[in-house]
């Protein structure tokens, strides 16, 4: 599903317009789509409508309106002049046959419902002053919220709080989500987002272009794996993991038995002498071979039937891992660079990505968390500190020329292309030790599969995800590939693969 910033949705506003729906239509929908939520959120009780004076605060009157006729109690608070209100939100306020009240914060009282209509896409800066303390006065009165398109104070397209924001029960946003629903810390301000249809139809998608998306199975479904009947174990590709030495080998273990649940056909650890021992002791399906330095890596990348490469849990940082990392790339492999990988290339971020450059290859995905994108991108960074994570990852990954996945509660991908994902179906559990190493290895087991590059690192973010809801609290990282073949089977049955 398409993600719009602001600036997109009121593209599509426009459109609808010139196709022939009015705005004041659009704001009709709107607000009876606000009012059935209310009534979902207070069956019974005083309805308080707090707006602003742009079209959200439209919406509110509106919603008002429609639920005074639907015989609730309610009240509207207004935060400027009743004169002042332009276009559609003058036409709206008309409607309202109610009293207005002026901005006193002491006329909040006690109503089982506020609406929250002050700020939408057109918050423009920090929220100081009057309306500064209406967002303090709803917070302190404990009453549920219900938001109308975003909680008043964040900013649409990248989440940000701008000063002070309203934290929501609920939001109901139109069309299509906005960056802010998903990102942090918006998305924990919204609460439950419903999105309502005002009218808009998709067909304005194709003028506007959208290139960030929800990552949700219906975005890669089309490029899911699925083993053909006549298929065997090569053609499902074959992944190897670089292990590291024997303080360090459950790293890549993790990541190997990942890369075999998420159906790769062949996985093999490669592992350093010393280690050799434990990782053959500690492996039974995964396969080990004996690899000690580039040369060696370069000499078993000799076989064409690897197609896919895993460097960086437990690796080791310096020279050695460098020099790892270059073979696998100059080897134009499907390659996964996580971890230690990144961190060996801190003090020189050009020389990973000159080097990425110089292959060309475009199967390259780098999977930082927040420290490791900071020792690759600072640069980055310090030029532009206040950009969104979708903004910043995006900038990754047109700096670097490789897929970026950046980390953490609400994963973002992001192509060299401009297309990105967010993800928001991870559970705060899955930040455990060794959870990362499952999920590069979940990639590396797509990208042997031949999955694309930016795909295969959504699909695995999206089933990581999964797996750690379907493992639950108390998980650790082993339980992680143990429960993907129960999230596979529920994407086989969505998908309608009948096996
Ligand atoms: N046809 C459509 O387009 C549809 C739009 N819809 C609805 O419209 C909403 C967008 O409406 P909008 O563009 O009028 O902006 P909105 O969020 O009401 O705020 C703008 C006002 O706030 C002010 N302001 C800004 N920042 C401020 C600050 N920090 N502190 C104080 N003031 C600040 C700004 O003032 P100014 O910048 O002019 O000084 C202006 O007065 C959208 O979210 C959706 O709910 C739906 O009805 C569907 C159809
Ligand atoms: N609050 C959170 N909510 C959901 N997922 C999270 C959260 N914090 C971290 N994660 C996920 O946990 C994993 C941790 O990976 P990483 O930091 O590399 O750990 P490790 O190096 O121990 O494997 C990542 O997939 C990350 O997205
Ligand atoms: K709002």
């Amino acid at each position: 599903m398409e993600i719009l910033t602001t600036g997109e949705m009121e593209q599509a506003d426009r459109l609808a317009i010139a196709g022939g729906t009015s705005g004041f239509a659009l704001m009709l929908r709107a607000g009876q789509a606000v009012a059935d939520t209310a009534a979902d959120l207070a069956e019974e009780g005083s309805i308080l409508v707090v707006a602003g004076c742009g079209n959200n605060g439209g919406d509110g009157f509106v919603a008002a309106t429609e639920l005074a006729a639907r015989g609730y109690d309610v009240s509207v608070i207004l935060m400027c002049e009743r004169s002042s209100l332009k276009g559609d939100a003058a036409l709206a306020a008309k409607g309202w046959k109610g009293p207005v009240l002026p901005c006193d914060l002491s006329t909040l009282g006690s109503p089982a419902l506020i609406i929250d209509a002050l700020f939408g896409a057109g918050l423009n800066r920090p929220v100081m002053g009057d309306a500064r303390a209406m967002i303090e006065a709803i917070i302190a009165n404990g009453a549920p919220v219900l938001s109308i398109d975003l909680p008043s104070g964040i900013n649409g397209t990248t989440g940000a709080i701008m000063g002070a924001a309203i934290r929501a029960t609920e939001t109901v946003t139109f069309f299509r989500r906005k960056p802010a629903h998903l990102l942090l810390p918006g998305r924990i301000f919204c609460g439950r987002v419903r999105v309502a249809d005002i009218g808009i139809t998709d067909a304005v998608l194709h003028k506007i272009r959208p290139i960030t998306f929800e990552n949700i199975p219906d975005y890669w479904q089309s490029v899911f794996p699925v083993p053909p009947i006549d298929g065997h174990k090569y053609a499902r590709g074959h992944a190897v993991v670089v292990s590291g030495n024997l303080t360090s080998t459950g790293a890549a273990r993790l990541s190997a038995r990942s890369a075999l649940r998420m159906g790769a056909g062949l996985v093999s650890v490669l592992s350093p002498d010393d280690a050799l021992g434990a990782n053959a002791a500690a492996l039974t399906a995964v396969m080990v071979r004996r690899m000690n330095d580039a040369a060696g890596l370069a000499e078993i990348l000799e076989d064409r039937r690897i197609n896919a490469c895993v460097i960086g849990p437990g690796a080791g940082i310096g020279e050695e891992t460098r020099a790892l990392v270059t073979t696998a790339i100059a080897a134009k492999r499907a390659l996964v660079l996580d971890a230690d990988a990144l961190t060996s290339f801190a003090d020189a971020p050009g020389r990973l990505f000159e080097t990425i450059k110089q292959s060309g290859s475009a199967d390259i995905i780098l999977t930082p968390h927040e420290g490791e994108f900071h020792r690759l991108f600072s640069e980055m960074i310090e030029k532009h500190p206040l950009r969104s994570k979708l903004e910043r990852v995006r900038a990754a990954a047109e700096r670097s020329e490789a897929v970026v996945l950046l980390k953490g509660p609400g994963t973002v991908v992001a192509s060299p292309d401009g297309r990105a994902t967010i993800a928001a179906n991870a559970p705060p559990w899955l930040a455990t030790a060794g959870s990362g190493d499952v999920l590069s290895g979940m990639i590396g087991g797509l990208l042997a599969q031949r999955v694309p590059a930016f795909e295969a690192a959504c699909m695995g973010v999206w089933m990581h995800g999964e797996t750690g809801l379907e493992a639950g609290p108390g998980l650790i990282a082993e339980d992680l590939p143990e429960v993907l073949p129960a999230v596979l089977r529920r994407l086989y049955d969505r998908f309608g693969v009948d096996y």
